[in-house]
């Protein structure tokens, strides 16, 4: 099922249980705004070549609308409307006061020098300069994007609209980033995954991990379990996969890592299938890359008795069904990956006031928004006698309703 039509599932349903009517339904569904764009830009040696980039600005009912940008081979119109239409629904569960967008740029960003990168993140600015801004559309960093890309787009929007730092988050500490949002997502799914675990009277301690992608999200999300005592025994990324049933030192993979440009070759561990990693025996399994990883062709043989969605849909919903047979209990997407989004908020919170917090107040701050997104969302399963997705979703979704229809959507 394509990552759209799996996400407008997951809204319906929620939509059902909160008994929303059908014109409601549609107001929230559709998009607000859809932007495609064509850059074209000279690669190194002279040539041009043309780009497609996207931006979908989901919703903003209750505030700026804000989403990651992505650069990856596979970004298509669909999978960006429905990560767009996720960050609807993450930034209401996170209650913080955005709306929902995510942009994306078709390219592999492994195949192109700094400058190409440089020159095609300028290139997608200048076409979308005028629909983003402080106050209506805030994006930041998703996969092959970084703080270096976000210092590059808040440098070309300052061309046309005046020194705005706060038009981006996720940017170098140097321009006005927040101290704790690199680390921010990982760390946000430790603190989710240790207030699940608590409800079932477990800690991270003693825990075998699995990790699927070893980026930004990944290789933080390790790195904090690790130092909680979580033994990671697998671990994956584009080069290939690795597994040590002891524990993989991650310090030590960190560094291989910056050295080799993957976990491929790392002597503290044997390499595996990486198609096997997912079904890896384990306790916990944390997706940190693309979507729809986790589908009907896997979903039987995963072994793991949780499983925390760090990456961004990864989890089709005919899996949803057969995991939930199983007994696997899934902590989704839209409350376990809003960390990042949530100190995104703080950094842009710091800019707006030109006031900038302690590393310590960003993670205390985040643990709190963690911790109380979870009981809230229980509150939800609660009330519908629904799964954590779903109490997620009847959570965002619910939000974002009461204020479309408080903003008066009926005019
Ligand atoms: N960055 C953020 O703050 C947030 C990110 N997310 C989500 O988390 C996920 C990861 O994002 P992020 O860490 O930022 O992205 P990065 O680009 O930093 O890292 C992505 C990782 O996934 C790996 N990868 C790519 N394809 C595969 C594959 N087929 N199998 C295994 N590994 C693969 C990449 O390998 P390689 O580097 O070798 O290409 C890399 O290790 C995405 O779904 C994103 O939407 C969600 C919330 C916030
Ligand atoms: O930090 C942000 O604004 C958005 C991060 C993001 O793209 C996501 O949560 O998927």
């Amino acid at each position: 099922m394509n990552a759209l039509a799996a996400t407008s599932r997951n809204f319906r349903q929620a939509s059902r249980l909160l008994g929303l009517d059908s014109k409601l339904q549609k107001c929230l569904l559709i998009p607000f705004r859809e932007i495609k764009v064509e850059c074209t830009t000279p690669k190194d040696d002279g040539t041009l070549v043309t780009y497609v980039g996207f931006r979908v600005q989901h919703d903003n009912a209750r505030g700026p609308m804000k989403g990651g940008i992505r650069y990856h081979p596979e970004v298509e119109p669909d999978e960006v409307n429905a990560l767009a239409q996720l960050m609807t629904w993450k930034t209401a569960v996170a209650n913080i006061p955005y709306g929902g967008a995510k942009g994306g740029i078709g390219c592999n960003p492994g195949d192109l020098s700094i400058s190409e990168l440089e020159r095609l993140t300028r290139v997608f600015t200048q076409k979308i300069h005028d629909l983003i801004g402080i106050h209506t559309d805030v994006p930041a960093p998703d996969m092959g994007t970084n703080a270096q890309t976000m210092a590059w787009i808040l440098d070309e929007y300052s061309k046309f609209h005046g020194y705005s730092p706060a038009v981006v988050t996720g940017k170098p500490i140097d321009l006005g980033g927040s101290l704790g949002r690199d680390a921010a997502t990982g760390r946000g799914v430790l603190f989710a995954t240790e207030a699940l675990l608590n409800e079932y009277g477990k800690s991270i301690a003693g825990q075998r991990f699995v990790v699927q992608g070893f980026g930004n999200v990944g290789s933080w999300a390790a790195q904090l379990i690790s130092e909680q005592g979580g033994k990671v025994i697998a671990v994956s990324d584009i080069t290939g996969a690795i597994k040590n049933s002891q524990g993989i030192d991650i310090p030590n993979l960190l560094k291989h890592v910056k050295e080799s440009h993957g976990v491929k070759g790392f002597s503290g561990a044997d390499s595996i299938d990486p198609n096997s990693v997912l079904v890896e025996d384990c306790d916990i399994l944390i997706p940190a890359a693309l979507g729809g990883v986790i589908n009907r062709d896997n979903a039987k043989d995963i072994k793991a008795k949780f499983i925390i969605e760090a990456a961004n849909h990864p989890t089709d919903p005919e899996a949803d069904e057969i995991l939930a047979k199983k007994g696997v209990v899934i902590l989704p997407d839209i409350y376990a990956n809003s960390g990042g989004v949530t100190v995104s908020y703080f950094e842009w919170v710091q800019n707006i006031q030109g006031f900038m917090w302690d590393e310590e107040k960003v993670n205390t701050e985040l643990k709190t928004y963690m911790t109380r997104g979870l009981k809230d969302v229980k509150e939800m399963c609660n009330t519908h006698n629904c799964d954590l997705r779903m109490g997620a979703f009847t959570l965002g979704v619910n939000r974002v309703a009461r204020a479309t229809v408080l903003r008066g959507w009926e005019a």
